[in-house]
C-alpha cells in the first residue's frame, strides 16, 4: 500500500488541529479528510473506506469514545487512534480495551502520532499483499453454488482431485474452466508442485509443440538455448491445456503418444524423459461432433476424458447470479478501497434479470465496471454496460406493447409468444434444438412460429 492510498479521516472539533494535522500528514503523502465530530464521521465512513480515524477523545454531538463503539459495531475495517488530554489515562486504557488501535497524548510531540500512523499503515500493507498473495495461491474464489447440478459437479470434482485420472472440463468461454482446473489441483496430493496452463487455441503448431514438448539448443532456427517444456516444468504437479479443441490432428498424435507413455522427448533430441503429470484439459468445442467430422481424434478423447465435468453457463443457473454480485462488489470495493452504499433499484433487477451469454467473466467485468464508475458510494443504472440495458428494455417494451388493452386475446397471446421465442433465441441462437426442446414443440413447428412472426 503506497501512502497515497492509506485514507486517513480526522475527526476533531477544533477546527485549527484538523487542519494543521492534514497539512501535515498531506505532506507526508497520505490522504486525509476531516470533520468535526462523530456524527459526521460516521456520515462518512458510511460513503467512504478509510484505513484509519484519528479522533478527539471529548467533542460534542458525538464522542470519540461513541465513534469508536460505531465503527467496531459496524464491522467495518477502519482502525482508531484516539487523542487523549493529558491525565486522561483512564479514559485511554478505556478505548483501548473498546478496540482502538493506540492513543496518543494530544499536545505532546507530533512524532509519537506519526509514528503509529506509520506502524499501521505498514501492518496494513503487509495484510493486504497476504491477503492478494493467499488469493493468487489458493484461488480465492466463489465456489458455493445454489444450483443442484453445479453442486453435483463439484463433488465430482472434489472426489476426482485425490486420483491422478485425466479430466476433461467442458463449458462455454467465461464460465470459469480454468478457476476449476486450479482448485482441482489445490485438492490435489500435487498442490505443493506446479500447476502449469497452456491455451492451446492462441498458438501456432510449431509454437505449441515446443512450448510443451521443450527443445535443444539449435533445434530450429532462433534456438538459441536448451528451454524446457510444459510437460517437464509440470513434472510432479498438475498440466492444465484449456482449449485442447483448437490443436492440430498431427500434434493431436504427439500428445497422445506423450499422456500414454508419460514419456517425452525435446525437440531436437532423441533422449526419452519420464514426466510425471496430472492432465486436466478443457474445451468449449463440440468434441463429439469434432471427431464425427475427423478433426479431433477419437483415441485422444477417450483418454483425456476419463472424467469429464461439465460446467454449465451462467443463464443455467441464475439462482447464483446474486451470489457472484455480492462476491465481485465485495472484492472490487476491498481493492479498490471503495464503499458502496447505494445501488439504484433498476440496477439490482437488470443484472439479475441478464443474460451474460459472456458468462462469470462478463459479470466480473460489468461489476468491476460499476465499482470504477461510481461516485460517493452510489452506483446508477447509466453506469451500466447498454448490452445489460438494451436486453431488458426489449422485454421491457414487448411487455408494455402487449398490455395495450384494446386488442383481442389472440393477438395479445400472439404477442406474448412472439416475445417469447425472441428471447430464447437471444439467448441460444445457434441451438435451434435447444429452442424446441424448451418450448416442448417440434423443430418444424419451432420454424413455422419463425416464419409466422417474422423471427427469421
Ligand atoms: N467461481 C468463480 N469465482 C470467482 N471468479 C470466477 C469464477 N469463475 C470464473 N471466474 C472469473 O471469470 C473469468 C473467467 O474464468 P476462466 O478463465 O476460468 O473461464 P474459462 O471458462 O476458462 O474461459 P475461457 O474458455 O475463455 O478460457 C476469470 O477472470 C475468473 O477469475
Amino acid at each position: 500500500m503506497n501512502r497515497e492510498n492509506f485514507n486517513i479521516l480526522v475527526v476533531d472539533d477544533e477546527k485549527d488541529y484538523c487542519d494543521v494535522l492534514k497539512m501535515i500528514l498531506t505532506g507526508k503523502g497520505y490522504k486525509v479528510d476531516t470533520c468535526g465530530n462523530g456524527q459526521e464521521a460516521v456520515e462518512k465512513l458510511e460513503k467512504k473506506s478509510f484505513d484509519l480515524v484519528i479522533t478527539d477523545l471529548c467533542m460534542p454531538v458525538m464522542d470519540g469514545r461513541q465513534l469508536l463503539e460505531e465503527i467496531k459495531k459496524r464491522d467495518w475495517d477502519t482502525e482508531v487512534i484516539m487523542l487523549t488530554a493529558h491525565g486522561t489515562i483512564e479514559k485511554a486504557v478505556d478505548a483501548m480495551k473498546a478496540g482502538a488501535y493506540s492513543y496518543v497524548t494530544k499536545g505532546r510531540d507530533p512524532e509519537e502520532l506519526f509514528m503509529e500512523v506509520r506502524k499501521l499503515r505498514d501492518a496494513r500493507k503487509m495484510k493486504r499483499d497476504n491477503a492478494i498473495l493467499k488469493e493468487k495461491l489458493n484461488g480465492n474464489f466463489m465456489l458455493e453454488s445454489r444450483n443442484k447440478k453445479y453442486r453435483q459437479m463439484m463433488e465430482l470434482a472434489e472426489r476426482a482431485a485425490q486420483s491422478d485420472s485425466n479430466i476433461l472440463i467442458l463449458g462455454e468461454s467465461g464460465t470459469g474452466k480454468e478457476v476449476l482446473a486450479s482448485f482441482i489441483h489445490q485438492k490435489s496430493k500435487r498442490k505443493e508442485a506446479n500447476f502449469m496452463e497452456l491455451n492451446c487455441q492462441a498458438l501456432s503448431e510449431s509454437i505449441l509443440e515446443s512450448e510443451l514438448f521443450g527443445h535443444e539448443k539449435g533445434a530450429f532456427t532462433g534456438a538459441d538455448r536448451r528451454r524446457i517444456g510444459l510437460f517437464e516444468a509440470s513434472n510432479g504437479g498438475t498440466l492444465f491445456l484449456d482449449e485442447i479443441g483448437g490443436v492440430s490432428v498431427n500434434l493431436q498424435a504427439k500428445l497422445l503418444k506423450a499422456i500414454e507413455n508419460k514419456q517425452i522427448y525435446r525437440l531436437g533430441s532423441s533422449t526419452p524423459i519420464n514426466v510425471d503429470f496430472r492432465l486436466i484439459t478443457a474445451t468449449n468445442h463440440n468434441l463429439r461432433k469434432d471427431m464425427g467430422d475427423g478433426s479431433f481424434r477419437d483415441d485422444l478423447f477417450y483418454r483425456i476424458s476419463t472424467i469429464v465435468l461439465e460446467l454449465p453457463p451462467l443463464r443455467e443457473r441464475p439462482e447464483d447470479i446474486p451470489l457472484f454480485i455480492q462476491y465481485f462488489f465485495d472484492k472490487y470495493q476491498r481493492e479498490m478501497n471503495k464503499r458502496i452504499t447505494d445501488v439504484e433499484n433498476s440496477v439490482k433487477e437488470l443484472l439479475a434479470g441478464y443474460s451474460y451469454p459472456g458468462n462469470v467473466r462478463e459479470l466480473k467485468n460489468i461489476i468491476e465496471r460499476l465499482v470504477v464508475l461510481s461516485e460517493k458510494g452510489e452506483i446508477r443504472e447509466a453506469y451500466l454496460p447498454s448490452d445489460v440495458v438494451k436486453n431488458q428494455r426489449t422485454a421491457r417494451q414487448v411487455q408494455s406493447e402487449a398490455m395495450d388493452l384494446t386488442i383481442s386475446l389472440k393477438e395479445y397471446r400472439g404477442k406474448v409468444e412472439k416475445a417469447y421465442i425472441a428471447s430464447l433465441l437471444e439467448r441460444y441462437p445457434k441451438d435451434m434444438n435447444k429452442v424446441a426442446e424448451i418450448l416442448d414443440i417440434s423443430r418444424r413447428q419451432l420454424f413455422n412460429k419463425l416464419v409466422e412472426y417474422e423471427l427469421k
